[in-house]
């Protein structure tokens, strides 16, 4: 994953967007720990997978790409939130679980401990138990960083068309 590339588009699309809303003077933190949330519930609800009580299934690779990469956009924005943007090392992993379902409760939990410390040790945390949760789903760095490069343009031309 080319951390450094992908800090550096979402700093240019958090500038735009917080330059179009007259934002620039607001602490958004908290506002993006909620919308990460959100985005994490969006995205288990199109993976259906703790729906034990229906046998529709689950929304196509793509849609569950996209939800994911809306999440990579706001747990980059927190990076940057905490400029963190100069750290490279993000190597290593957090032990992950087995099961999609164990894993977005754990990703649940690492927002909210990230949220409350604000360190660098648990914003990496986060990041290994989301790429971890992206690993369940089947999705490669690659595939992850092509869909992000995508939805970022995306998220350009919503806010060109006043969205
Ligand atoms: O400061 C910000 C604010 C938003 N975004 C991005 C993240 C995500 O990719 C998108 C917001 O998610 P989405 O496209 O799902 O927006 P929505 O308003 O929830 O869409 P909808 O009303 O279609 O559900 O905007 C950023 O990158 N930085």
């Amino acid at each position: 994953m080319n951390y450094k590339k992908l800090f550096a588009m979402q700093k240019e699309l958090d500038h735009h967007i917080e330059t179009k809303h007259q934002l620039q003077n607001e602490n958004l933190f908290d506002r993006k720990v909620l919308a990460l949330l959100v985005e994490l519930g969006e995205l288990a609800n199109e993976t259906r997978c703790f729906k034990f009580w229906s046998l529709k299934p689950l929304s196509a690779r793509e849609t569950i790409l996209e939800e994911f990469v809306d999440g990579v956009h706001f747990i980059l924005s927190l990076g940057l939130e905490c400029a963190f943007e100069q750290e490279s090392d993000f190597i290593g992993h957090t032990n992950g679980k087995q099961s999609l379902n164990e894993q977005f409760l754990f990703v649940f939990e690492k927002i909210n401990q990230f949220r409350n410390s604000k360190e660098i040790k648990d914003f990496k945390e986060l990041v290994h138990a989301y790429l971890h949760l992206g690993d369940l789903l089947g999705f490669t760095a690659e595939d992850i960083e092509n869909a992000y490069i995508d939805k970022n343009e995306v998220n350009y031309e919503r806010q060109q068309q006043g969205y």
